[in-house]
């Protein structure tokens, strides 16, 4: 696995890699790899001849400085985790690559980024968009990969794509969750073993919150349930649990698939979200 550091190196190194049509797949993080990441490499690898990974914690979308100091940074094992997935390249640029002094373009994005995440994280997604764009830019892949826990990044990050025409297949993975249904986070490091315990009660009330939709019940009265289970779960801060369309992420006053359930709720502290599918049963009727 070749690890580069310059942004002067990675053209080389990617067209080494590329030869003479090979496709290539990024796989973008902030490192503190786990499991759900790992999958997005394997994901990678089967939809392309070689893939490369990122790692860079972005400081353009962390509304919140306190966040970024404590995000955890493992980069050794980080390291050890990509090669044993098969990856062949990684770039871990640091600010000053992507963001040398002078730098003043970004991208600011509205519709599908307005509410929730983008409401409770006032120019997250400018970031993220403009983070992405760099990086697909600078390494030119053929496909990307990002999963389905974040959710509404992944429609924020077609929509860049699609609107810069960048030419990108851009692909999302399902959420890879713990034996007992927390979705798998770097950010689930920083919970305390008695919060890791109580973390569950998210997956949990997403998947009641579903179940009662599904059936024809009540939208409001299953939402404000489901606040409720999280804040006797122990949660203390719930940003929102809505049922949105899954496309342009508008709240639903009615179910109508494509649809999807999305949470953010905090923990001792640390930010959580989630979300999942939610399909109507077969009414069947003689
Ligand atoms: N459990 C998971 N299943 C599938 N994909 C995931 C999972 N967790 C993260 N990803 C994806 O991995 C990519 C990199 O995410 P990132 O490095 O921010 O990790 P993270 O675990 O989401 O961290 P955090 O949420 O704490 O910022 C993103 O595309 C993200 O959606
Ligand atoms: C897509 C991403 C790597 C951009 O910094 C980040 O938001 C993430 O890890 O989900
Ligand atoms: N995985 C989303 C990146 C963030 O929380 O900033």
């Amino acid at each position: 696995m070749q690890i580069i550091r310059e942004l002067t190196a990675l053209k080389p190194a990617v067209a080494g890699l590329r030869g003479s049509g090979d496709t290539l797949a990024l796989v973008p993080t902030m490192g503190a790899l786990h499991d759900g990441h790992l999958a997005l490499v394997a994901e990678a690898r089967a939809h392309a001849d070689h893939v490369a990974a990122t790692i860079f914690v972005n400081p353009l979308q962390f509304n919140d400085p306190k966040d970024l100091a404590r995000y955890p940074r493992t980069e050794e094992a980080d390291l050890a985790k990509l090669e044993a997935a098969g990856c062949d390249l990684v770039w871990m640029p640091t600010p000053d690559q992507l963001y040398p002094p002078g730098f003043a373009t970004s991208i600011s994005m509205r519709g599908v980024s307005d509410r929730w995440e983008g409401e409770h994280r006032p120019g997250h997604f400018d970031g993220v968009a403009t983070v992405v764009a760099k990086l697909l830019l600078a390494v030119r892949p053929t496909h990307a990969i990002f999963g389905e826990k974040d959710w509404q990044q992944l429609a924020v990050i077609r929509r860049v794509e699609s609107d810069l025409g960048i030419g990108v297949t851009i692909l999302g993975h399902p959420t890879v969750r713990e034996a007992d249904g927390l979705a798998m986070s770097s950010r689930n490091a920083l919970l305390s073993a008695d919060h890791r315990g109580q973390a569950l009660a998210l997956s949990r009330a997403l998947n009641e919150a579903a179940t009662e939709i599904a059936a024809g019940r009540p939208i409001a009265a299953a939402l404000e349930r489901a606040t409720a289970a999280l804040r006797a779960g122990g949660f203390s801060g719930v940003d929102y649990i809505a049922l949105v369309d899954a496309d342009s992420l508008e709240p639903l006053e009615s179910a109508r698939e494509p649809m999807r359930l999305l949470a953010a709720a905090s923990l001792g502290g640390v930010r959580l979200i989630d979300n999942i599918p939610v399909t109507l049963e077969q009414q069947v009727g003689w």
